[in-house]
C-alpha cells in the first residue's frame, strides 16, 4: 500500500518492533481496487537503492493476522467435535467453551513470543478452567494440536491469565475476545475472533476472523470464512480464510439512511431491538430490513457496505461494553469510511480500562449518514430518560420498550436451558438403552453421534 498522502494519523508511539524485513513478506496492498492513473516512476530510483517504505504496523499485523486465523480454525475444529460436557457456565450464565480458552491461549502465546514487552486486555481468565481438569485436559489437546512446540497444561494457564491487564491511556497493549458471540458459536451461527492494538488509548490495528460469515453475503452458500483487517490511516480490507489475497473494502455508498438497512445483536438482552425499530422506522428504513447477527461480524458487515448502520442501544444503565467487544471492529469501520459513536455521539473511549464506562451503546454508520442515524436514535432514546432503577429509557414507552426486550431475552434463556435438559435425559436413554442392546457404550459415543448432524462441518454453521 502506498504509504503516502492522504491520511497520515501514524500514532505518536511507533512500534519498538517494527521490523520492516519482517513485514515486507505482508501483501499489505489493495489488489482489487480499480487501478488509478500513476506518475511514471523515476527509472533511476531502483538504482539508488531506495528501499520500500516499511508497512505500518507490518510485524504486529503479520501476528495479529496469523493468530487470529490459528485461532479461528481452531473454533472451528472444536465446531465440529463439539460436546455438550464441554460448555461451562460463567458467573453471568454466558456458555463458555473450550473454544474460548483454546483460543485465548494460541493468540497469547503468539503475542507473547513476538512482542514479550505487550501487556493483553484479554476476556477469559483461568479460574474455571482450573478447577475442571477433564476440559483442562481437552485444551490441552486442542492447542498442543495448533502449536510448534507441545505446552503443558500449567503454560496455558498462564497463557489465559496474560491477558489481565487492565489497560489505560498510557502505553500499547492488545486487546482479546477469544470468541465473541459465544452464543452464536454454540448455534453454529456468527461468531469472531477479535484483536486490535491500543496505543495511548487509541486503536491502532484490528484483525477479526468470522469463521461463518459468508465471503460475500448475496452468495450465502458460497465460501465460508472472511477475516478483516485495518491499520489506522492505512484502509481496511478482507481476505478470505484461504486465499492471502486483499481486497479493499468500503461502507455503502448511500445517500440517506432510507436507502439501506441496519445490523443488531441476535439477542434482545444485549441490545433493544425494539427501540432499534422505533429508530429504523424515524429512518423511514423499510421494517422488516433488518439483520440480525451475533458479534463483531456486524462491524465488518457495515465495513463491506452489506450494511449501512449498526444499532447497539442499552438495555441496562449499568452494562458496560468491554473493549475487546469492539476495537477491532471501530477501526475496521472507521477505516473504510464510517464513523463510530456511542448512543451520545461520544467517540468510544479505549483508554478508561477493560470496560467502555465512558460510553453508552454504538452508532456505527456509513459517515456520510452517521448524524442522521444519531439524530433518530437521540429522539427515540430522548423520550425515555433514565430513571435510576437501572434500566435505561424508563419513559411510558420505554419502560414497556425495555421490559419486552428483557422478557424475550428472559424467555429465550429459559427455552435453552430446557432444550439443553432435554437433549441430556434424550441422551441418557439413548445411553441406556444402546448399552442394554449391545452390552456397553459410553454416553459421549452417543454426544458424538447425536451432535455430528446438526453441527456438523457439512452444513458449514448455517444460520
Ligand atoms: N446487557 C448487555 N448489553 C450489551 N451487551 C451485552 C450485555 N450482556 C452481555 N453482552 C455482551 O454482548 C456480547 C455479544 O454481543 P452480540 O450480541 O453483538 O453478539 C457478549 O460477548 C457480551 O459481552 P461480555 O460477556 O463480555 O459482557
Ligand atoms: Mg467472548
Amino acid at each position: 500500500m502506498s504509504e503516502s498522502t492522504k491520511r497520515p494519523r501514524r500514532s505518536s508511539a511507533p512500534s519498538k518492533y517494527e521490523d520492516p524485513s519482517d513485514s515486507e513478506d505482508i501483501p499489505f496492498a489493495p489488489v482489487e481496487q480499480t487501478p488509478k492513473k500513476q506518475k511514471p516512476r523515476n527509472p533511476n530510483a531502483a538504482k539508488r537503492g531506495r528501499k520500500p517504505k516499511p508497512v505500518y504496523l507490518g510485524a504486529e499485523l503479520k501476528v495479529a493476522v496469523d493468530a487470529v486465523l490459528t485461532a479461528s480454525r481452531l473454533c472451528q475444529s472444536v465446531f465440529k467435535t463439539l460436546v455438550q460436557d464441554e460448555s461451562l457456565a460463567k458467573d453471568d450464565k454466558s456458555p463458555v467453551t473450550v473454544a474460548d480458552f483454546g483460543a485465548q491461549t494460541v493468540v497469547n502465546a503468539l503475542l507473547l513470543k513476538h512482542f514479550p514487552e505487550d501487556p493483553i486486555v484479554g476476556e477469559e481468565d483461568s479460574e474455571a478452567l482450573k478447577q475442571n481438569p477433564v476440559l483442562s485436559e481437552r485444551v490441552l489437546n486442542l492447542v498442543n494440536g495448533v502449536v510448534e512446540s507441545p505446552i503443558t497444561v500449567e503454560e496455558i494457564y498462564r497463557h489465559i491469565d496474560s491477558g489481565n491487564y487492565a489497560g489505560g491511556a498510557q502505553g500499547r497493549f492488545w486487546t482479546l475476545d477469544p470468541i465473541d458471540g459465544t452464543k452464536g458459536f454454540l448455534r453454529g451461527e456468527q461468531y469472531a475472533v477479535c484483536l486490535a492494538l491500543v496505543v495511548d488509548g487509541k486503536v491502532e490495528l484490528g484483525v477479526i476472523g468470522c469463521p461463518n460469515l459468508p465471503v460475500d453475503l448475496d452468495n450465502p452458500d458460497g465460501e465460508r470464512g472472511s477475516l478483516f483487517i485495518a491499520t489506522r490511516g492505512h484502509g481496511a480490507f478482507q481476505r478470505t480464510f484461504i486465499d492471502e489475497k486483499l481486497s479493499k473494502i468500503k461502507t455503502a455508498k448511500v445517500k440517506t439512511a432510507s436507502e439501506t438497512i441496519f445490523c443488531e445483536s441476535v439477542e434482545s438482552g444485549h441490545s433493544s431491538q425494539t427501540e432499534a425499530a422505533e429508530i429504523a422506522q424515524h429512518l423511514k428504513i423499510a421494517a422488516g430490513t433488518g439483520k440480525r447477527m451475533d458479534s463483531q461480524c456486524k462491524y465488518g458487515v457495515v465495513a463491506r457496505g452489506d450494511a449501512g448502520i449498526y444499532l447497539r442501544i442499552p438495555t441496562s444503565d449499568t452494562y458496560e461494553e468491554k473493549i475487546w467487544g469492539h476495537a477491532a471492529g471501530m477501526l475496521i469501520v472507521e477505516e473504510a469510511g464510517g464513523v463510530v459513536t456511542d448512543v451520545e455521539g461520544k467517540p468510544l473511549d479505549f483508554g478508561v480500562g477493560r470496560t467502555l464506562k465512558n460510553n453508552k451503546g454504538v452508532v456505527a454508520a456509513t459517515a456520510r449518514i452517521h448524524a442522521e442515524v444519531l439524530e433518530a436514535a437521540k429522539k427515540v432514546l430522548r423520550t425515555k430518560p433514565v430513571n435510576g432503577d437501572g434500566q435505561v429509557n424508563g419513559g411510558a414507552t420505554g419502560t414497556a420498550a425495555v421490559a419486552k426486550d428483557v422478557l424475550e431475552a428472559a424467555a429465550k434463556e429459559v427455552a435453552d436451558a430446557v432444550a439443553e435438559q432435554q437433549q441430556q435425559q434424550q441422551l441418557e436413554v439413548a445411553a441406556m438403552m444402546v448399552e442394554a442392546a449391545v452390552g456397553s457404550t459410553t454416553e459421549e459415543t452417543i454426544v458424538d453421534s447425536v451432535m455430528a448432524e446438526p453441527f456438523g462441518a457439512e452444513n458449514g454453521g448455517q444460520n
